[in-house]
């Protein structure tokens, strides 16, 4: 991680330009004399279009600057670049830095991956869509893909060498219906509008037998895929988990929304590398279909994230809530406090919300008593939208 050491001097008076980048203000972190922490600074960079956060430690005698963890962009050049520019405006020796020689990881774009924000603020198909969750080597959805070229394909996978394998194959076979999401499958239908989906393939998912909530399927996945399914839309699991297949007709029965049908050993078209392993070890093979009976409600993906109301910032200081509040589905947590240096009722409070499998931390910007979401809203989960109404409760103490 880049970060320069220098010589400890007063900082900086911001806002100050220097050519294209511009620190905007300082903060200073806040705490009670009980809690004893050591002072860390966070300037707010703005550099073309992109805004994000340096934090500055003591280190010995000396300061220590670098990104912020959890404002931190891409490419890297944007930091290293702010980082040589604030040391240099501040007059001090630099004791250490790695800020220079750095290799540029090279971040290939790819036109059929996309990133989680592609799907909350710009997908839009006439198409069908079908979803293969966990497509692993990718076999089976290329299979698909090809036969069945007026179907949006959307591949979700958390193994990045299965997705640039994938992406090899969809150039060398020129397949241009899938697109592909390296995002947790658990979390991704929230971002699909209702009644758009025709299939939801689920093959071999990780059996996680031992620990069965880490599982893909759950009372709150399954009412996604519901709500996203078309009439008549399937969502097919198969599976070589005799405990999966037990666990999945738990959850799938008595839902009065759909049917189920089940099935053991049945051919497909095409078998995957997993189904391939374990029909040579001689394994039964089970199917569990579930078939969408119902129309259901859009969901909201334009939440309204705004806070409509400003704050004193003093007061809130002296009345933070600590603990974090864990709630059914989502949690929030503040944590940490910064006051903006020479500007009255302003700093940034950083908390961690949303859901248990994915939490969200952001910076909340306060200027002025006004109040937003620093590098944007977070993503309308059902979670974050939940833990943003707790979050307004907390702030307008
Ligand atoms: C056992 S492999 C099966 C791969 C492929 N479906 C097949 O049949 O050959 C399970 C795959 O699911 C992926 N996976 C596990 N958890 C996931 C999640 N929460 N979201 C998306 N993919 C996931 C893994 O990375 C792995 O590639």
């Amino acid at each position: 991680m880049p970060h320069i050491v220098f010589e400890k001097n007063s900082l900086i008076k911001t806002p100050i330009k220097d050519k294209n980048i511009e620190f905007l203000f300082t903060a200073v972190s806040y705490h009670t004399e009980e809690q004893n922490r050591k002072t860390e600074y966070k300037i707010a960079v703005k550099n073309e279009d992109k805004e994000f956060l340096l934090t500055i430690k003591n280190k010995d005698e000396d300061f220590l600057i670098k990104s912020d963890k959890t404002t931190r962009i891409s490419p890297v050049t944007f930091i290293k670049d702010a980082l040589n520019s604030y040391v240099k405006l501040n007059n001090s020796k630099t004791i250490f830095s790695n800020t220079n020689n750095l290799k540029q990881k090279k971040e290939q774009e790819h036109k059929y991956l996309k990133d989680i924000n592609y799907f909350v603020d710009e997908f839009k198909t006439s198409k069908e869509i079908q979803i293969e969750i966990g497509f692993g080597s990718g076999r089976h959805l290329l299979y698909q893909a090809k036969n069945n070229p007026n179907i949006q394909f959307i591949g979700l996978e958390i193994h990045y060498p299965s997705i640039e394998q994938l992406l090899r194959q969809l150039e060398l076979q020129n397949i241009t219906n899938v697109l592909v999401v390296n995002y947790d499958a658990r979390l991704f239908m929230e971002f699909i509008e209702s009644n758009q989906v025709g299939k939801i393939f689920v093959h071999f998912p990780v059996p996680w037998d031992k620990k069965p909530h880490r599982r893909i399927y759950s009372n709150e996945f399954i009412s996604e895929a519901l709500r996203v399914l078309k009439v008549g839309g399937t969502l097919e699991l198969r599976t070589d988990s005799r405990k999966y297949f037990d666990f999945s007709l738990e959850l799938l029965t008595n839902l009065n929304k759909a049917n189920i049908s089940i099935d053991i050993n049945k051919d497909l078209e095409v078998t995957s590398k997993y189904e391939d392993r374990w029909k040579k070890q001689g394994k039964n093979i089970y199917d569990v279909v579930l078939t969408s009976k119902n129309e259901d409600n859009m969901t909201d993906l334009n939440y309204d994230f705004s806070f409509d109301f400003t704050i004193s910032f003093e007061r809130f200081l002296n009345h933070i809530p600590y603990k974090a509040i864990i709630l059914k589905n989502f949690f929030v947590h503040i944590e940490e406090f910064y006051t903006i240096i020479d500007e009255e009722n302003s700093g940034l409070i950083k908390v961690t919300m949303g859901n248990f499998d994915r939490p969200v931390t952001k910076y909340l910007l306060v200027k002025n008593g006004v109040i937003s979401y620093y590098q944007g809203n977070p993503l309308p989960t059902s979670s974050n939208i939940q833990a943003h109404k707790k979050l307004k409760e907390i702030v307008s103490i």
